[in-house]
């Protein structure tokens, strides 16, 4: 029956370039049994390769290409005929996405399965990692799985089979569901040609599998032209990677130097093997010849040529005759060069923080290619901020969205269903149905599992606006939110759309023994904060009071900055107040973030000395204490940053960004105690009071300028300490950061912060110096003011 059935949906799947899917469900290792039938039967009826054939399971030993469910992303740089998913002991939502995602068109997924109305029941290693402490696996739930189960039930084009349990025989095995789907309605496979008068080469074309993938790469070729912006928007396996390689290529082989960049090198090896082929195929033959660059509308190729005909280069270089080259750098280091490139092609640029990718602007031409729906987060945070930002620049963009799947047909039942299932493409109420929304109308909701469940629009806009909060947020999000006891979803809602949306996390309360532990170096789940102020910051107690942390906030885009987020975080402080001890955030530094938290009564106590490796950011860790207990740990928190601030700026923080300094200084509460005195001795009050108002410098007593400038910016934003603050204006401020608390030299201060000269910048720190002698000055100093005021 099972070798019928695979060849039957197999048939079917290949007439019309599509894919099915079919659900073993029941015992594991009858599981197994029948899932090799169904690649024996496909394999009778059209021979497949043994390494077309991949399974995701937790077991080993099977005669297929075998990943584990933790790593099955790995299995989405190659497309298979058939992929096997063993469900059972470990199941991980993200590894169904990308499972599915590494089925070819006329191929089957096959899931191994419990018994489907006893799945949800089930917990296993997965559930684990939701347990967090202090709760136990018995608190985790099942709603995903029921979820899950619901549209697989549903969805066209997905086999179900019980394959019984251990102890029935196979005559036991039934079919629940046949899996047909109906027959798409017939759709243009033809190849796309090249535009007559492309500038491109023809194998860049030919390369091309759909029409929107050419028409890509023509949008692509304005690269050539300074000042033009490219943005390319697709679905997942549209093949934007490809067109950006046949471009980068095509530009190199009329001698651009092309930069490639990506939040990781896994997601542009594409691009550069694209590049490459294309690089090796045209400079091995004819095409390569200097006349044909010509033609071909790209710069003449010098004449001095690179001697050998064929494409040269590392991994993550490719030179051609020609004298271009494509080149991959990280995110980060690319931003750092813009000088010299011809042309910049950022992929994957929605997983980019926005302050990055405008520095991209600058190249002479730059292209960004994006996936709006993806396996690891959506591209919408991109599709709205940046385009605001791109719509300000002196750019010509060009704008190009990828709809056609490349590998099988628009509508392939497979692709819906796990859309529906993942909720790949969940987004953000449309802009029409909130963009009148008053903060007054709004009301405060919890939305437990329960109530996402019971309505689907609800579920996907909220987990879309948490999607736009975080660029990771992926699908084992979506599990953790409907399933994990520690989590909370709390949302502001206008006519029963979320506009604004919260997930939180309780953490702390953990016994001794569990602090200890975590104290001695062991890591415990889900405890961000705890975790952090424990083991790295030596903290023993920290992990007994009760916290509550906002892991996302994100406010719908279309009502930004008028009060939603701010309102939403009353709601929840109050909610909570009985019931936790601190409230804290994590997040990517920026200044606006910085002041969004402060203003809400967030207080810093952590800024990482490590960079994001993506957003290039700092993260900074802030509390908001509700009880006296709370009130303790962010006292003892606030102190141990000021003390290991004091030395980190000039040392792990010399580089950060002067206004996330500024703004996590400014965060930071005072110390209580020392708010009115700087400890100087009388000497080193004289030389600061010189090189304020006479002749003496900054260089004689640095350490003295440092604890004045550092007692003056800590909590220097905080609204309760505003009439002991320093008056200093925004430059003054970022000159202390830089030259007196980063130490850096004067000629690196200049040229940063855009002097005049090293002359004018002394200058300016005497001036923001007088503020400092005011609020600090001993009578001494108050003395030695006068005397050079009164002559
Ligand atoms: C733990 C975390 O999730 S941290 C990440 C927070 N989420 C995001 O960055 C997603 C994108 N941003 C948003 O959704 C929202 O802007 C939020 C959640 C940051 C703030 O919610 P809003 O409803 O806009 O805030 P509200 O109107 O109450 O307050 C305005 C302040 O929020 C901050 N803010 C507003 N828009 C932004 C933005 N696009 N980016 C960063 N901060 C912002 C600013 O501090 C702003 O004050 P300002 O105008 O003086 O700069």
């Amino acid at each position: 029956m099972i070798g019928t059935l695979a060849r039957e949906r197999r048939r079917e799947a290949v007439r019309a370039n599509e894919r099915r899917l079919i659900v073993l469900a029941g015992d594991r290792d009858r599981g197994i049994d029948a899932a090799y039938e169904i690649v024996d039967a496909v394999d009778g009826d059209d021979p497949i390769r043994s390494d077309d054939v991949a399974i995701v399971s937790t077991r080993e030993g099977f005669r297929f290409d075998e990943y584990r469910p933790r790593n099955a992303r790995g299995l989405l740089g190659a497309t298979r005929t058939v992929v096997v998913v063993d469900c059972h002991e470990r199941f991980v939502p993200n590894a169904l996405g990308a499972a599915a995602g590494a089925v070819d068109g006329g191929g089957l997924l096959v899931l191994l399965t419990p018994d489907l109305d006893r799945w949800p029941a089930i917990r296993d290693g997965f559930d684990r990692a939701l347990a967090v402490p202090p709760y136990e696996l018995s608190d985790v739930t099942g709603r995903f799985r029921e979820r899950l189960v619901g549209t697989l039930r549903r969805h066209p084009g997905i086999a179900i089979v019980d394959v019984g349990d251990g102890e029935r025989g196979p005559e036991n095995m039934h079919l629940i569901r046949d899996g047909r789907a109906d027959p798409p309605p017939a759709t243009d496979h033809r190849r796309p040609r090249r535009p007559a008068d492309a500038a491109f080469p023809d194998a860049a074309y030919e390369a091309c599998l759909t029409a929107d993938q050419a028409r890509a790469v023509r949008a692509l070729e304005s690269l050539a032209d300074p000042g033009t912006a490219v943005v390319i928007e697709s679905d997942r396996g549209r093949g934007k990677s490809s067109a950006a390689g046949l471009a980068a290529g095509s530009l190199a082989l009329a001698g651009a130097d092309v930069l490639v960049t990506a939040p990781a090198f896994r997601n542009a090896r594409e691009v550069l093997e694209r590049a490459r082929e294309l690089v090796g195929l045209e400079d091995d033959g004819d095409g390569g010849s200097d006349d044909d660059e010509a033609a071909h509308g790209g710069r003449t190729a010098t004449e001095t040529t690179h001697g050998e005909r064929t494409a040269t280069g590392t991994a993550h270089e490719i030179r051609t005759a020609t004298g271009g080259r494509v080149r991959f750098l990280p995110a980060a280091e690319a931003a750092d060069c813009l000088d010299d490139p011809d042309a910049v092609i950022v992929d994957e640029a929605a997983a980019l923080p926005v302050q990055l990718l405008e520095r991209f602007l600058t190249a002479p031409s730059v292209a960004f290619c994006t996936t709006v729906h993806g396996y690891e987060g959506a591209g919408r945070g991109f599709a709205v901020r940046f385009r605001e930002r791109l719509a300000d620049a002196d750019h010509v963009v060009r704008d190009v969205h990828l709809k056609e799947p490349i590998r099988y047909v628009r509508g392939d039942p497979v692709e819906r269903w796990l859309f529906d299932a993942l909720l790949l493409d969940a987004r953000p109420a449309v802009e029409a149905a909130v963009a009148d929304a008053d903060s007054a109308d709004a009301t405060y909701r919890a939305l437990d599992p329960k109530t996402l469940l019971g309505n689907d629009t609800l579920l996907a806009e909220t987990f879309g606006l948490l999607v736009v909060a975080h660029y990771r947020t992926e699908s084992n999000d979506l599990a953790r939110v409907l399933d994990a006891p520690n989590l909370h979803t709390r949302a502001l809602v206008v006519n029963d759309r979320p506009v604004a949306v919260a997930l939180l996390a309780r953490e702390g309360s953990l016994p001794a023994d569990r602090r200890r532990s975590m104290y001695e170096g062991d890591r415990v789940h889900g405890n961000m904060v705890p975790d952090l102020l424990t083991s790295q910051l030596r903290d023993e107690a920290a992990g007994e009071p009760a916290g509550l942390r906002v892991v996302r906030i994100a406010t719908h885009d279309a009502l930004r900055g008028t009060g939603f987020g701010t309102r939403l975080l009353d709601r929840i402080h109050a909610e909570f107040a009985d019931d936790v001890d601190y409230v804290s955030v994590g997040y990517g530094a920026t200044p606006r973030l910085l002041r969004f938290w402060r203003r809400a009564g967030y207080r810093t106590v952590h800024l990482s000395t490590t960079r994001n490796d993506t957003s290039g950011e700092h993260s900074v860790v802030m509390l908001r204490p509700v009880t006296e207990s709370g009130r303790t740990l962010l006292s003892r928190h606030a102190s141990a940053f000021r003390r290991r601030e004091r030395d980190a700026l000039s040392d792990a923080h010399r580089e950060v960004d002067v206004d996330v300094i500024r703004g996590a200084l400014g965060s930071s509460a005072p110390d209580p105690e020392g708010t009115s005195t700087v400890d100087l001795t009388d000497h080193e009050w004289r030389a600061v009071v010189a090189a304020a108002y006479g002749p003496g410098m900054y260089d004689v007593a640095p350490g003295a300028f440092r604890d004045l400038a550092f007692a003056a910016l800590v909590g220097s934003d905080i609204e309760a300490t505003a009439d002991v603050a320093v008056e200093l204006d925004d430059e003054a401020e970022r000159l202390l950061v830089r030259k007196v608390l980063q130490g850096w030299s004067w000629g690196d201060a200049v040229a940063n912060l855009g002097y005049p000269s090293t002359r004018s910048c002394m200058r300016a720190i005497g001036e923001a110096t007088k503020p400092l002698v005011e609020r600090f000055g001993t009578s001494l100093a108050r003395r030695e003011r006068d005397r050079f005021i009164n002559g």
